[in-house]
């Protein structure tokens, strides 16, 4: 038996070991906490302006975000960071920035924030606007497959997107002479969105529709308020309470659901009338057959992704592509001996017996370089889809956390004067060499598809979409401006930065019948 004074003798030495312990696993904790707060002390976020209570920098943006954005870049730096309202952005102006993150840092900024509009769109099921994981990789890799297949994916299937394209190209400039009878301006832009809807339109669904048809027009003609809900200055998701009031956010957010929602049902058709009438073994008749038997091979992806994906791709190039072609035809009107170059280029080397194809390509610099600095200039997609973070990273020294909206400004790339000399200049012999010879490594230098995990897939049948308009554009016809216009350059903004309205006469260069076009 030990006695009373003996057993606490005993315990003396272990209650001091035991606070020795804790004060030690405390003084631990301290040391880690202070060497994480100094370590996010060297690694702290960009800096940025001062975020204003509920609406953050929201006011800040302008109606013309990616030259706010260039301007802010100026005062601190090609990364910085913002808040609109609930949400941290972080916007990368610059190559450098922008590759480090896109490219070097892949998988951290290949998401997308989970903004309530872009649940509305394809369903709920977008490869556009859906987040980065295993099912979204494998839903990437067979659209793109498909859209490769159906546009430079072999010959076959190159002649069919020519076909469909001539005939677009010779409806379109019956059309704008037509317009012009008499000395008439006309403006394009209804007659250009048509033509590139159909092609996509055949290439998608295997049919075309009248320039008539009011319902087609109805259709595709509201793309450009998907732009402004999704473009990096809208407020329908960075406030969103503002749709709770009658308010002009409040009337874009429904704008916007209901189109995906007429959209979404406009190609759930197709894709059940498709799903009936395809035969088994019979060669795909356009992208929503080839997308169906990816998906009977693929059983992870689900049924309701063969819609989706379809409204996703012939969503994408609508505003994009006829943006582009009124922004080539600007081009044309304001710089007549651009023009008249270009026409000396395509009667030397395709000559006045045939119409330009897909084949001349690699023999028209001229155009080509047209095509790269009309692309560059304009940077008609100035800001991509907003990205996200998924993990927390770190860019330039800086910390980004997991879930930070991140905004790439594509504008200052093109625009960036250490990259570009006189960039304010419309100068396509910029991407020529010495011998006349397109400089890839330049040409490559503009950024308009992004680049990285979520880089445009529909880049490859854009450029032959845009070569192939240009050359038979140019080779038929001759665009004059309107004296009675103001030539300055003006911009609407959305997802994509339009001209401002303008109209254009068109005559035929040969005073042959315009029925020289045949294919
Ligand atoms: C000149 C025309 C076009 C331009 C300038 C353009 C540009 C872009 C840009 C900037 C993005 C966003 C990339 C990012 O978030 O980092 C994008 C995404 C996308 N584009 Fe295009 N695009 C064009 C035409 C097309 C066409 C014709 C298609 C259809 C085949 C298409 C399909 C897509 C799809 C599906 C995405 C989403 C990619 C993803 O999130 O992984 N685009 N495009």
């Amino acid at each position: 038996q030990t006695s009373p004074g003996r057993r606490e003798r005993a315990a003396e030495p272990c209650l001091l070991l035991l606070v020795c312990l804790l004060a030690a696993v405390h003084l631990g904790k301290l040391l880690l906490q202070r060497r994480r707060r100094r370590r996010q002390g060297e690694r702290r976020g960009p800096p940025g302006p001062f975020p204003w209570p509920l609406i953050g920098n929201a006011a800040q943006l302008g109606s013309a975000p990616h030259l706010s954005f260039a301007r802010l870049a100026g005062t601190y730096g090609a990364v910085f960071q913002l808040r609109l309202g609930r949400w941290p952005v972080v916007v990368l102006n610059g190559e450098r920035a922008i590759r480090q993150a896109l490219v070097r840092q892949g998988a951290a900024f290949a998401g997308r924030p989970a903004f309530p509009s872009f649940q509305l769109v394809s369903g709920g099921l977008s490869l556009a606007f859906g987040g980065y994981s295993e099912l979204w990789k494998l839903h990437r890799r067979a659209a793109h497959a498909t859209v490769r297949a159906f546009s430079t994916g072999s010959p076959a299937t190159r002649r069919l997107l020519e076909r469909h394209l001539l005939g677009e190209a010779r409806a379109l400039v019956a059309l704008l002479v037509r317009g012009s009878a008499g000395g008439a301006f006309l403006d394009p832009s209804r007659v250009l969105l048509v033509a590139v809807a159909n092609v996509m339109s055949a290439l998608c669904f295997g049919r075309r529709y009248s320039h008539g048809d009011g319902e087609f027009l109805r259709l595709v003609g509201r793309n450009e308020q998907f732009g402004r809900a999704v473009g990096a200055g809208s407020l329908v998701d960075a406030l969103p309470w503002l749709r709770r009031f009658p308010s002009p956010v409040r009337a874009a957010y429904r704008a916007f659901r209901d189109l995906n929602r007429d959209f979404y049902a406009f190609v759930r058709r197709k894709f059940l009338q498709h799903q009936r009438s395809l035969r088994p073994g019979a060669a795909p008749r356009d992208m929503m057959d080839a997308f169906i038997r990816l998906q009977r091979e693929q059983p992870r992806l689900q049924l309701e992704h063969v819609p989706a994906t379809v409204t996703d791709i012939f969503g994408a190039s609508q505003d994009t592509l006829s943006t582009a072609l009124q922004w080539l035809l600007i081009f044309l009107i304001r710089y007549p001996k651009v023009q008249a170059k270009m026409q000396e280029e395509v009667d030397r080397i395709v000559g006045r017996d045939r119409l330009p194809c897909a084949e001349d390509q690699p023999r028209l610099p001229y155009i080509m370089a047209f095509l790269y600095e009309s692309m560059r200039f304009s940077s008609f997609v100035p800001v991509t889809i907003p990205h996200a973070t998924t993990t927390n990273t770190f860019i330039m020294g800086y910390l980004i956390p997991k879930d930070t909206v991140v905004f790439i400004n594509q504008w200052s790339v093109n625009h960036d004067p250490a990259k570009w000399s006189n960039p304010e200049d419309f100068d396509p012999t910029r991407f020529l060499d010495e011998n006349g010879f397109i400089n890839k490594d330049l040409t490559s230098s503009v950024m308009i598809f992004s680049m990285g995990k979520r880089r445009c897939i529909g880049e490859e049948l854009s450029k032959m979409q845009l070569f192939l308009f240009t050359s038979i554009l140019v080779h038929q016809c001759h665009f004059t401006a309107n004296p009675n216009e103001d030539p300055k350059m003006d911009f609407i903004y959305g997802l994509t930065i339009k001209p401002k309205p303008f109209t254009l006469n068109v005559t035929l260069r040969d005073t042959m019948d315009f029925v020289y076009i045949n294919d």
